[in-house]
């Protein structure tokens, strides 16, 4: 199955330039939405996308520019569609999401009293394959990012890797790409500073060309423009673009 991907935004968390780092993943007639950040909602309304043309969000961890729209998805889903949006998320983000993100905002006595009255909640538990929809299967990959909390990678069809934030971890890339088959690798950069909760360009500029080929950028920061062919075997992924993966 050939899958395509829309970036809503390639930006890091604070970019000003580029929306958050959110992406359409179309698999034939179904559409998965990648994180749901703050500015999740206007760069959908921008691509002039409605809301119920999205049939699930699947979510890799809980900063703001990966949830942060989550609230206003909700409300419009079903105050403007009478829905409950699908929502995939690994198990052990559901308190967290509730409780610390959502709950303040979202939560009406007796009408929406937890996640579930929210969304059509749907638990993804590492190591296990999830089936989408026929076209379109993944799998959750903890992968470091903030210490003591948790962030997911995503790996679909068995052969597509989209990081979540996360530190460089070569020996992942490098076992995906000699033993499980993969074929495309969407990463997160850092391009200024030192990464401490991200990767940084020099980092994946160590990574062998037979792996850095496989590798489009995302999740970087205004400054972007200025890296073009400093990148070594790797190019940015851009937003609003559809690309066959
Ligand atoms: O220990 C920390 C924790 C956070 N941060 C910043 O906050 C941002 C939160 O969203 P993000 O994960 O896309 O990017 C993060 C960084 O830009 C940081 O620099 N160091
Ligand atoms: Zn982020
Ligand atoms: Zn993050």
């Amino acid at each position: 199955m050939t899958l395509r991907l829309q970036m809503l935004g390639t930006g890091g968390a604070f970019a000003k330039k580029y929306f958050n780092n959110n992406g359409l993943l179309y698999a034939e007639d179904y559409t998965l939405l990648i994180d749901c950040g703050i500015t999740a909602p206007l760069a959908l309304h921008t691509l002039g996308k409605p809301l119920d043309e999205i049939d699930a969000i699947l979510i890799t961890h809980i900063h703001g520019d990966h949830v942060g729209g989550l609230e206003e998805f909700a409300f419009r889903m079903k105050y403007g569609f009478g829905k409950k949006p699908v929502l995939y998320i690994a198990d052990k983000l559901v308190r967290p999401l509730w409780e610390n993100t959502l709950k303040g905002g979202l939560s009406q006595d007796g009408i929406i009293d937890s996640l579930d009255d929210a969304f059509e909640v749907r638990l993804l538990t590492e190591g296990q394959i999830e089936r989408v929809s026929p076209g379109l299967s993944v799998e959750i990959i903890q992968t470091p990012h903030i210490p003591g909390r948790a962030s997911y990678s995503l790996y679909f069809n068995g052969e597509i890797f989209y990081s979540a934030d996360k530190t460089f971890q070569p020996e992942l890339l490098t076992r995906l790409v000699r033993e499980r088959n993969c074929r495309k690798i969407l990463h997160e950069v850092q391009l200024t500073g030192p990464g401490e909760v991200h990767t940084t360009l020099q980092e994946l500029l160590s990574l062998p060309p037979e792996i850095q080929t496989k590798i489009l950028l995302m999740h970087y920061g205004d400054e972007m423009e200025s890296f073009i062919g400093k990148t070594g075997e790797m190019d940015f992924l851009r937003q609003h673009e559809i690309y066959t993966l």
